[in-house]
């Protein structure tokens, strides 16, 4: 185990980070000399932050992701969650992908409390967690609803409920409205904001939308590269909160972030919209290419 000590440490577990990425590289594993997906990522989420991280396809968000639950170990450097280096699957967390994954013979409350199911909470006792969840997304209406009897905007909220009603420490996103329109993007974002806002939930959020980022994110990670790097970390301290959407796109601060953040992550594009190789890392052998970037989409 490393060395490497959260900021303030000693006064207690309060101060601890909930995530700490420090000199992180991660290969997947294979066959042949694999080029990483991320290298010498070094990142800190305070308890409670809502940190967004944008960038190009295949720059390497999801690999992060994939490294705080627990899934996917680093190949060089350190990985810390709640100030500890795990061997299995780190507990407290909350997973929502944009692939929707309701069991569609389940109603909204049984996919809300089939987490509570699985950890064998008593069937009285999930049944009103789960009613209060479904209510606190807006559902209550809609217990005994079937997913096909919903639209895109509720199944991402019953999705989002059954993920809360575990309590998570941290709450993992991977593009969970890239779905939806633009309107109800923007309600969700609105939605997810006041769910969380006053909370001690700590929040990555992925994203290809840099003005979602902006909305969403007391802090905007920006990667680039293939393999992917930090380039830079905006916190968004000056921003307007408690305005809308709309109005905070408005502001000259926003103007500066979106400008400054746009030029790191669209400076690093291939015509396509995929992360372009990193000139850095081009000549060491070590980080040769096999691995195939995967196409897909670029910043929005
Ligand atoms: N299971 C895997 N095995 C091998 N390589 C992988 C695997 N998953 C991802 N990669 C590679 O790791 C790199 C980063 O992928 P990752 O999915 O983290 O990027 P991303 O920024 O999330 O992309 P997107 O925005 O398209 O989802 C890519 O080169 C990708 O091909």
């Amino acid at each position: 185990m490393g060395d490497f000590s959260p900021p303030g440490t000693g006064v207690g577990n309060a101060e601890v980070p909930v995530v700490e990425f420090k000199d992180v590289t991660v290969r997947y594993p294979g066959k042949g000399v694999i080029r990483p997906a991320v290298v010498d990522v070094d990142l800190t989420v305070p308890k409670g932050r809502f940190v967004c991280v944008v960038g190009p396809s295949g720059c390497g968000k999801s690999t992060l992701l994939h490294v705080c639950s627990g899934l996917l170990k680093v190949s060089n450097g350190q990985f810390r969650y709640l100030g500890k280096e795990w061997r299995k699957l780190h507990p407290g967390i909350g997973y929502v992908t944009q692939r929707e994954t309701l069991l569609p013979w389940k109603t909204v409350l049984g996919n809300i409390a089939l987490p509570l199911k699985i950890k064998g909470v008593s069937r009285a006792e999930r049944r009103e967690r789960a009613a209060e969840m479904a209510a606190s997304v807006g559902l209550g209406d809609w217990l005994n609803h079937y997913p096909r009897e919903l639209s895109g905007g509720m199944r991402q909220r019953v999705q989002l409920g059954r993920t809360l009603v575990t309590e998570p420490t941290l709450l993992l996103m991977d593009e969970p409205f890239g779905a939806l329109d633009a309107v109800l993007r923007v309600r969700m974002q609105e939605f997810l904001k006041s769910r969380i806002e006053g909370t001690d939930l700590t929040t990555i959020f992925v994203t290809h939308d840099l003005n979602e980022a902006l909305t969403l994110g007391d802090e905007v990670v920006a990667m680039a590269g293939a393999p992917g790097t930090v380039d830079q970390i905006d916190t968004l301290e000056d921003l307007p909160r408690g305005v809308s959407p709309v109005e905070l796109r408005q502001t000259p601060a926003y103007a500066v972030h979106e400008a400054r953040l746009w030029k790191t992550i669209a400076g690093n594009l291939s015509d396509d919209g995929v992360a372009l190789s990193n000139p850095a890392l081009e000549h060491d052998d070590d980080q040769a290419v096999t691995a195939a970037t995967r196409s897909g989409r670029g910043i929005s």
